[in-house]
């Protein structure tokens, strides 16, 4: 499958060292509005990973990677990217910048032949959760949104408690700032994302209700959600607080947690009742570690809080995407 990635930030760069080593992937181009020597750089060193493992080199103009060669592009504009001329199968569009049927569908126009998003679309676009729908993709999906890292951690929390029977959810994911924040205070169309991201404490409004709604009809006008952003470069803890329309336990509770990560959402969902903080779970390629000496039940209100690593395992459910679209075209 021949592969280009739109965007080569956090998630674009972290999908790159991954792909090149998976056997019958062949990533063909890169593009962003950086430089290549810029790109090269950030492609080597990395603050939260560490240096790359494989050799990493700029030559003559092309990005060699773990023995590869992948063409670098800088264009702003997706429509002018030559993916007809480079036979370029799948679009992994990481610029959180095109994320409706006609911004991504650019990619399709320029002559890719499907597209990939790297968070949750417009409502245009099919929402599918690796793990929870993503068998809902059909071989003519010429666009998927594979959710976020938030969607992708609490679908599935959701998803087990509502066998107990959920009344309304409230969800707070703690999470490390990112590039969609500043450094240092200025202005930002959301006042707090504007404000120093590694000095405050910062809680920042989130669609993520409006996709957790999608996926979960039943429970429209239920769910609230927030992220607060921390000052950590990586890392992040979903609190979920649920209503309960039954009586429960912590043991029922983490006795469903702890069977389904050792069985259906094995990959998917670990579950541990280790004293862990956010930096254990950098690398870690599950979409949630659900942290089971953290329940608490209180009358019909249950607690429950899972780690995860925004960047590594939400990564890691966008290389399950690759390997099944992979897949559907082989078929
Ligand atoms: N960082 C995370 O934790 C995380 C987790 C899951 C999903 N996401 C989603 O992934 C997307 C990217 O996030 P990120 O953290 O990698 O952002 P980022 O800011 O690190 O990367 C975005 C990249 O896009 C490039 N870019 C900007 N305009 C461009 C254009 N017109 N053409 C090509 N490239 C362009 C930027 O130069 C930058 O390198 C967002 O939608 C985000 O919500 C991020």
């Amino acid at each position: 499958m021949r592969i280009a990635i739109n965007g080569m930030g956090r998630i674009g760069r972290l999908l790159l060292r991954r792909l090149v080593k998976i056997e019958g992937l062949e990533v063909v181009a890169v593009n962003d509005i950086m430089t290549p020597a810029q790109l090269v750089y950030l492609q080597k060193y990395d603050s939260v990973y560490g240096a790359a493992e494989d050799e990493v080199a700029l030559e003559n103009g092309q990005l060699c990677i773990a023995g590869k060669t992948v063409q670098i592009l800088q264009q702003p504009d997706p429509a002018k990217l030559p993916w007809k001329e480079l036979d370029i199968d799948l679009v992994l569009e990481c610029t959180g910048l095109f994320m409706d049927s006609a911004g991504a569908g650019t990619h399709l126009q320029a002559g890719a032949r499907k597209v990939l998003l790297s968070t949750t679309g417009a409502p245009d676009i099919p929402l599918c959760i690796y793990g929870f729908n993503q068998h809902q993709v059909s071989t003519g999906s010429l666009i998927v949104s594979p959710g976020g890292c938030m969607t992708n951690c609490s679908t599935h929390l959701i998803y087990l408690m509502q066998s107990i029977g959920i009344e309304a959810v409230h969800l707070n994911v703690v999470h490390s700032y990112t590039s969609r924040q500043h450094l240092v205070d200025g202005p930002h169309k959301d006042m707090r994302r504007g404000r120093a991201a590694a000095e405050s404490v910062i809680p920042v409004p989130v669609d993520l209700a409006e996709s957790l709604e999608r996926l979960f009809p039943v429970l429209k006008g239920r769910i609230h959600t927030v992220t607060t952003r921390v000052p950590v470069a990586n890392g992040a803890l979903a609190d979920f607080t649920f209503q309960m329309k039954a009586d429960t336990s912590v043991q029922e509770i983490n006795r469903i947690f702890k069977e389904a990560a050792a069985s259906e959402y094995k990959g998917i969902i670990a579950y541990t009742e280790d004293p862990l903080v956010s930096n254990d779970v950098r690398g870690n390629t599950h979409s949630a570690v659900v942290e089971g000496s953290l329940t608490a039940v209180t009358g019909r209100m249950v607690k429950l809080m899972a780690f995860f690593d925004n960047e590594y395992g939400y990564t890691s459910r966008v290389v399950d995407w690759v390997k099944l679209l992979k897949e559907q075209q082989a078929s």
